[in-house]
C-alpha cells in the first residue's frame, strides 16, 4: 500500500520567521516541533487539507503557496506516512495553540536548526534554514 499523505504548512511572515508547533501528542512526539498541518482525509487535495487541518489546530487562516520538495517530492516519515509541505502565509487570524500543541513559535531562520524537530522535518528545517538566511 502507498503511504498516506500528511501535509505540513511553513508559514512565513515579513520577517522570515517561520512557524513552528510543538506536539504534545502522541507522548513518543510529545515536546518535539513541526510544521502545523495533518492527515489529508479522502476527497480532499494536499492544499485543502492544510488550509482545514492549520484552522482546527491553530485557529487561523492560511494561503497555502508553493510546495517545498525533496528531490523525490515528498520527504518520508515511516512506512505508513510520507510528508508533503507548502509555503504559507497568514491571511486571517492570530494562530494559537490548540489540542494538539503546547507551544507555538515564531523562528528566526538562524534559530532553526536549535529546535528539536520530528525526525522527517530535520532535513526541511535544515534546507530552510540555508535557504532563509541567504
Ligand atoms: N502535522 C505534521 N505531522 C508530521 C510532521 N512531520 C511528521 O513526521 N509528522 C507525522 C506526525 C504524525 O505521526 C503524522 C501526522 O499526524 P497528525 O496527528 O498530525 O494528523 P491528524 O491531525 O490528521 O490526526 P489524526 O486524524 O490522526 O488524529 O505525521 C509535520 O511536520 N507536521
Amino acid at each position: 500500500m502507498s503511504p498516506r499523505l500528511v501535509v505540513g504548512a511553513i508559514i512565513v511572515d515579513d520577517d522570515r520567521r517561520v512557524l513552528a508547533a510543538r506536539r504534545n501528542r502522541p507522548a513518543e512526539l510529545a515536546l518535539q516541533w513541526e510544521f502545523p498541518g495533518g492527515k489529508v482525509e479522502p476527497g480532499e487535495s494536499p492544499q485543502q487539507a492544510l488550509e482545514r487541518e492549520v484552522h482546527e489546530e491553530l485557529g487561523c487562516r492560511i494561503q497555502v503557496h508553493a510546495e517545498f520538495e525533496s528531490v523525490d517530492g515528498a520527504w518520508p516519515i515511516n512506512d505508513e506516512l510520507e510528508l508533503r509541505v507548502f509555503f504559507a502565509s497568514l491571511v486571517a487570524g492570530e494562530p494559537l495553540p490548540g489540542d494538539s500543541h503546547d507551544e507555538l513559535s515564531w523562528v528566526a531562520p538562524v534559530d532553526l536548526d536549535a529546535l528539536v524537530w520530528l525526525e522527517a522535518d530535520e532535513p526541511i528545517a535544515r534546507l530552510l534554514q540555508q535557504g532563509l538566511l541567504r
